[in-house]
């Protein structure tokens, strides 16, 4: 394995090498990191490539045929050109002459054919296949862990499933159905060479192995140079999607110029790898085209010294053009595995990403969870991100269904993992969890999320229109019930000013909507899911206080017989709950009712107290 490469601070890398496999699964890669390198080539990723064009086999047979087909019509040519110069010519046949020149002609004619069909068919069995591995890859990405997602920048991902899948493009629509074709080829042609002339036919083999050592002295440096650049690409993706990510931080603090450097200082690496790369990769060429040309005169060299002899003028002037057929698919086989070489620096990335395995997977017994009432256990609750860290130290509580309780301490303590771990985006270390009595870990995760209404933080909005956002929730909501949920939770009349109402398009991320309006759209898209566990991480707190007065009318319907989990920092929002647990540092410290807690004149107390007085404040 090559040394990963660090470019930032060293002091803070770690050598994956020494890092234990669980070390390893949490490690994390910043932009500027490069992934690590597989040295040697794997033919079972060819093997895996392959696989992919199973389903096509019958249209892949179809263009073997006529490839077949092609290369039989131009094996015929030479032959012709043969018999018209040593027979036809010097016998002033001309009707015959005639009738090759119209054979010639007819071959011509059907290789054209042929090659037209081909490069439509490869090309379209080429999309094809790529379309089913772009889809296996991103269904596979859709049930990885957060883990996955959080241990690297989405740009590295995001050049898997896009970029590094169209560089297959070539090999998969050209290469491997032109390679069964060109080995056809090559064996058709050495057989009728070695009828027409066996020691030219050796000759013309003379610079093979020469071309063969080339070939493998090449290989290493470019997969290595491909790796490389592959890096380089990522990295530059990686940087660009966070820069529009994060575009509206980078203008508040002016940021624009220094992260014009480092795109800049990036391109430039990425430049210099790519001409690097490319360097190497069209080295070949000229080197195959140069032994073909140095076997052609090899050829004439002989023979013209043999014509009269045992070689005729004929035979000579066919046997060039049967190496010159003999050399198209050695070149052609040159420049695959040329391409094969390039592209497995990037297969090498995809089989990694569909080889990553979900860390959260159904257990094999798991049974779907049945209709629950929302009964909710954390037993003695050990939970770390990474190794050596406990974010959650012993967290243990037990909620009757219907009860709200609402989750406060200081930031970083730990509530937010607690409802993520209710849902299983995570697996416990230590303790067990359990809904209705049943162990998480022991039903499907799909008939638990199902029963799950989860709004967090960051309120997701994905392109679409805000009826389809809403819908989310339950895809065959009609919509009336999606206008009932939204006048439920107070969205309707701001939907309604919108321009094209329940039917206005919204970007990602929902840039042209307010924090408060995108709150209210997912609290819409949770109550028409109808879900028995509602979880609401810091819902409330973009609502001003106006709209959260209206809201909090629709959040008791919401609330209303369901199991809830509430974390907010509104004490207006928590004031009304059933339970409130102050955590702190991954234990809940305290626990109890809004007037219990106050009683008990603790952190709560002082938490209320201050906020109480902020309050006051605001307010004179
Ligand atoms: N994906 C993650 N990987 C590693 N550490 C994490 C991850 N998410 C959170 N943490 C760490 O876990 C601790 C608890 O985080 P959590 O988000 O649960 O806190 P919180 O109480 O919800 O905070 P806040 O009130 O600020 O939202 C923090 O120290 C945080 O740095």
């Amino acid at each position: 394995m090559f040394k990963k490469k660090k470019v930032t601070d060293p002091e803070n890398f770690t050598a994956q090498e020494n890092l234990t496999e669980e070390e390893k699964v949490y490690t994390r890669q910043r932009i500027e990191d490069d992934e690590e390198l597989e040295q040697e080539f794997k033919f079972s990723d060819l093997k895996r490539v392959a696989k992919y064009l199973m389903p096509y086999r019958s249209a892949v047979l179809k263009v073997l045929v006529t490839i077949m087909i092609a290369n039989i019509a131009a094996l015929i040519g030479p032959l012709l050109t043969r018999s018209a110069i040593d027979v036809v010519i010097p016998a002033a046949d001309i009707p015959r002459l005639l009738l090759y020149g119209v054979l010639f002609g007819i071959t011509l004619f059907i290789i054209g054919l042929c090659m037209r069909y081909r490069i439509y068919a490869i090309t379209e069995i080429g999309q094809d296949t790529l379309k089913d591995m772009r889809s296996d890859l991103f269904t596979h990405l859709q049930t990885l862990p957060f883990s996955y997602f959080d241990s690297r920048p989405h740009g590295k991902i995001l050049i898997r499933v896009v970029n590094y899948i169209n560089t297959l493009s070539d090999l998969l629509s050209n290469g491997v159905i032109n390679l069964v074709s060109d080995l056809f080829s090559l064996f058709f042609t050495l057989a009728i060479m070695l009828m027409i002339d066996v020691r030219l036919t050796l000759y013309s083999l003379a610079l093979l192995p020469v071309l063969f050592l080339l070939v493998l002295w090449l290989k290493n440096s470019q997969r290595r140079a491909y790796q490389q650049l592959s890096n380089k690409q990522s990295t530059l993706n990686a940087f660009i999607h966070e820069s529009i990510a994060g575009i509206r931080i980078t203008q508040s603090f002016a940021r624009e110029e220094v992260n014009h450097q480092i795109f800049t200082s990036i391109s430039e690496e990425n430049r210099s790898h790519w001409m690097k790369a490319v360097k190497i990769q069209f080295l070949m060429w000229p080197i195959v085209e140069n032994i073909s040309i140095l076997t052609v005169t090899l050829i004439y060299f002989v023979g013209i010294r043999q014509i009269g002899v045992d070689v005729s003028t004929g035979t000579l002037i066919a046997f060039v053009a049967y190496v010159n057929n003999f050399w198209n698919p050695i070149i052609n086989i040159g420049n695959f595995y040329n391409n094969l070489i390039t592209a497995s620096a990037y297969l090498e990335r995809i089989f990694e990403t569909l080889d990553e395995q979900p860390l959260i997977v159904d257990a094999p017994e798991a049974q779907p969870l049945p209709a629950i009432e929302g009964h909710i256990e954390f037993e003695d609750v050990i939970f770390r991100y990474e190794p050596g860290k406990n974010i959650l130290d012993g967290v243990s509580f037990e909620m009757p269904p219907g009860k709200t309780v609402a989750l406060v301490g200081p930031t970083g303590s730990g509530k937010t993992t607690i409802i993520s771990l209710l849902s299983r985006f995570y697996d416990i270390n230590e303790g067990s969890i359990k809904i209705d009595g049943y162990d998480i870990r022991d039903i499907t995760m799909q008939s638990l999320r199902k029963q799950m209404g989860v709004m967090l933080q960051d309120t997701f909005i994905f392109s679409g229109t805000i009826i389809d956002n809403i819908r989310y929730g339950n895809l065959d909501a009609t919509e009336e019930e999606v206008i009932a949920a939204a006048k439920t939770v107070r969205a309707h009349d701001f939907i309604m000013n919108l321009k094209d109402g329940y039917y206005t398009a919204v970007e990602e991320r929902g840039s042209t909507l307010s924090a408060g309006q995108r709150q209210l759209i997912a609290f819409a898209r949770t109550i028409i899911a109808n879900p028995r566990i509602l979880i609401l991480d810091e819902a409330t707190s973009s609502i001003d206080t106006e709209t959260e007065e209206l809201l909090q009318e629709g959040l008791q319907q919401l609330l209303k017989g369901r199991t809830s989990f509430i974390i907010a920092h509104r004490l207006s929002t928590i004031r009304n709950s059933d339970q409130i647990f102050y955590i702190e540092q991954g234990r809940i410290v305290e626990r109890g009712s809004h007037q219990e807690l106050l009683e008990l004149r603790g952190l709560y107390y002082q938490l209320y107290q201050s906020q109480y007085n902020q309050l006051l404040e605001q307010n004179r």
